[in-house]
């Protein structure tokens, strides 16, 4: 939908930009005319229409990602823009926007560009475009340091950090703070007060004050390249970021701002602007279910959820929930469980309290909605039952809703509203073997296989590393310990047995005791802090495995590059996810790309397992496994999906002629 501005003048003489494209006013290349702006004589409001300031550009006019629906065709930038914009901006007319609710983006940089701001205290002000690897186009990368100094300025840029009104106002991001009813007319008092030099008129392009002395601000962004250089190594447009910032300090703002544009004009074209632009959508997607979300139906209210153990999970469980206000009954078996449980629960919150996340009042409020009991006689009036199982998934940003063919559309249509509600991703899934198991048993057998055939170990580890996963498979074996790793293989060589690598090593290394982490021995040997270092011991483990295995060592495999190894232990995964998606255990591929990213951690700057599989090919990574099941055996034998999606060449993610929901699949 075309953005547009509506000019209106009051009898005060103020003009008043409203930004108009509901519902949240982003903005388009072809929405702003800067003519309209430019011809305007009178001291001018900027805001946004229905109390929503503006959330910025609209991203599909970044990554050359598919047009969303209705979204006009961008033109490439006119690399000028944002200088014909500063252009206007210097025009002799006092500015003043008005902020309410979201100012992210290309919004915020519009305000920045104002004279002055005026916000109500719970607007939401942030520069959120490295999440699309972007930079800000529109002068945020030389106005926001001017106005809060360079190190809240590069915070807000580098880590996407979003802040409120109130907090901006103590930034001096915004001059001052108004309730809703009277936002309008003290942004229009103040660009009168500015036009009549009651109040300064200030140019945030060229505001030095809040500005560090040169050498202390290449101190400054030296120690960011070096935090971003360590937090996201495979990534090079925080770094861009930096040096667009500092151009700005060492040759002045004007020069930044071409600066500015032609990074950003080369950023939005890049793989990683468009995989996680791809991401963005898909995790605003997996609610979108043909067949549910499309029937009218609305979710009932949820008030009060039960939660069967008070565990380490359904304590976090718990935790959630009543920090999104809801009534919560912790059922346990004993008196010291239950009172084990709540103590997790109020040692949790307490510690959030110290580190300034939460006020005491939080903590007073969500522990009064929390209910021990050791029987169910407080459950006949309910909403919601939880049954906690032993692995940590409450931390997971992530929700998967496993439904059968006996779940009603109203309970999907509740649960989906329950996971927005506590800040969850949730996608439905059929009711398979665990979606989740199912991925990480490809990613931890191929592994397995490689080293009792003669990879290293520790170079596997590395170079899966180095790929951008959070840490490498043997590691992440070690972390959640031999037992699940072993009830995940099992489960998977019960319900898969043709694909399945029985490996020996784990097996092997439990006759030493070893059970990962927790035991100091694993794959690695751990000291008291947890730290990992690989174990000499290791080798005799193998040999005794591959022996067991009748096992010989292919040569080849002590000579595989890095890309060699990401390419063996990835492309089992993404053979997996065609036979999930092939299946209709999901709705769509997009979802497994959240899954992926979500609950594997697969890098979000690679668009999820199967968009990066997708930019590599059907045909290439099908071929690969044939080679391989040739030489290795049926883990790698490509699946009937992938084979077909091969021989015609199409994309792995043509969306599925889906029943309008996940089957519950033979995957039981
Ligand atoms: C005035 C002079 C102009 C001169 C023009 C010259 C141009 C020169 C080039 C400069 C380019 C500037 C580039 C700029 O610096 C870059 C940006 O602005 S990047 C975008 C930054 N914004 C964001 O990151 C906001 C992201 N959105 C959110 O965080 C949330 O949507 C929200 C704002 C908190 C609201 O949350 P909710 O109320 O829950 O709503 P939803 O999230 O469900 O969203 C509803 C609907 O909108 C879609 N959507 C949201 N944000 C965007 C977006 N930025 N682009 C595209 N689409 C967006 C979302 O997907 C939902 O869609 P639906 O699912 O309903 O189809």
């Amino acid at each position: 939908m075309k953005g547009s501005t509506v000019l209106e003048v009051g009898a005060d003489g103020v003009g008043v930009i409203a930004i108009i494209n509901p519902p949240l006013n982003l903005l388009t290349y072809d929405g702003i005319d800067d003519n309209e702006v430019v011809k305007l004589t009178w001291q001018v409001d900027w805001t946004g229409a229905n109390g929503k300031f503006s959330a910025g550009f609209d991203v599909t006019a970044f990554g050359g990602s598919q047009e969303r629906k209705g979204a006009p065709p961008h033109t490439s930038p006119d690399l000028s823009s944002p200088l014909t914009w500063d252009n206007v901006l210097a025009a002799r007319k006092p500015l003043a926007a008005a902020i309410d609710g979201p100012a992210f983006g290309g919004g915020l940089e519009i305000a920045l560009a104002c004279h002055a701001r005026v916000a109500t205290s719970n607007a939401q002000l942030g520069l959120p475009e490295l999440q699309y690897g972007i930079i800000p186009g529109l002068g945020g990368t030389q106005r926001c340091p001017r106005l809060v100094g360079l190190p809240k300025a590069l915070e807000m840029m580098l880590m996407s950090k979003r802040v409120s009104g109130k907090v901006a106002q103590s930034l001096c991001l915004v001059d001052a703070i108004a309730p809703a009813d009277g936002l309008l007319s003290t942004a229009r008092c103040w660009a009168l007060d500015i036009l009549q030099c009651r109040k300064p008129w200030i140019v945030s392009l060229y505001k030095t004050d809040k500005l560090e002395p040169l050498a202390e601000a290449r101190m400054i962004l030296t120690l960011a390249r070096i935090q971003m250089r360590k937090q996201a190594p495979n990534l090079t447009h925080p770094l861009v970021c930096i040096d667009v910032v500092e151009e700005g300090i060492v040759s002045g703002p004007r020069s930044a701002l071409w600066k500015e544009a032609e990074a950003l004009h080369e950023l939005r074209q890049s793989y990683t602007c468009r995989s996680l632009v791809h991401f963005f959508f898909a995790k605003n997607g997996t609610s979108k279910i043909p067949g549910i979300s499309d029937t009218g139906l609305q979710p009932r209210k949820v008030c009060k959820i039960a939660i069967l153990g008070g565990g380490p999970m359904g304590s976090g469980i718990a935790r959630v929930f009543i920090l999104s206000n809801y009534r919560v009954i912790l059922k346990e078996v004993n008196k010291n469980c239950l009172l084990a449980g709540i103590g997790r629960i109020k040692s949790n919150l307490q510690s959030h309290v110290n580190k300034g996340k939460m006020t005491q009042e939080k903590l007073k409020t969500s522990l009064s909605l929390l209910k021990g009991v050791l029987d169910y006689d407080c459950f006949t009036d309910v909403d919601l039952v939880i049954e906690s199982h032993l692995r940590p998934v409450h931390v997971m940003p992530f929700l998967k809703i496993v439904r059968t063919r006996r779940t009603s559309l109203q309970v999907i249509v509740d649960l989906l509203d329950v996971g927005k509600k506590i800040k969850k991703t949730s996608i439905v899934v059929g009711n398979c073997t665990a979606l989740q198991s199912a991925g990480c048993s490809s990613l931890t057998q191929t592994p397995m296989l490689l080293v009792e055939h003669g990879a290293d170990l520790y170079q596997i580890d590395q170079a899966i590393t180095n790929f951008g996963m959070p840490m490498g498979p043997f590691r992440m074996v070690d972390l959640v310990g031999f037992g699940v790793a072993i009830a995940t293989g099992i489960q998977f060589l019960e319900n898969f047995p043709d694909r399945t690598y029985k490996s020996n090593l784990i097996s092997v290394m439990k006759e030493d005791k070893r059970e990962g982490e927790s035991t100091c021995k694993g794959f690695y040997m751990y000291d008291d802090k947890h730290n990992a270092s690989p174990d000499p011991d290791i080798v005799k483990f193998v040999e005794k495995a591959r022996t067991m295995s009748h096992v010989m060592v292919d040569t080849k495999l002590r000579n595989l590059s890095d890309g060699d190894i990401v390419e063996m232990i990835f492309f089992p995964v993404v053979n997996e996810a065609c036979r999930i998606l092939a299946e209709g255990v999901v709705v769509k591929a997009s979802d497994l790309d959240i899954a992926s990213v979500m609950s594997m951690g697969f890098p979000s700057y690679r668009g999820g397992i199967l968009f990066w599989a997708n930019s590599l090919g059907s045909r290439y990574i099908c071929s690969k496994l044939e080679d391989w099941s040739k030489q290795y055996g049926k883990i790698f034998k490509p699946c009937a999906y992938l084979t077909e999606c091969a021989s015609k060449g199409t994309s792995l993610v043509t969306e599925m002629k889906q029943t309008t929901y996940p089957s519950s699949s033979s995957r039981m």
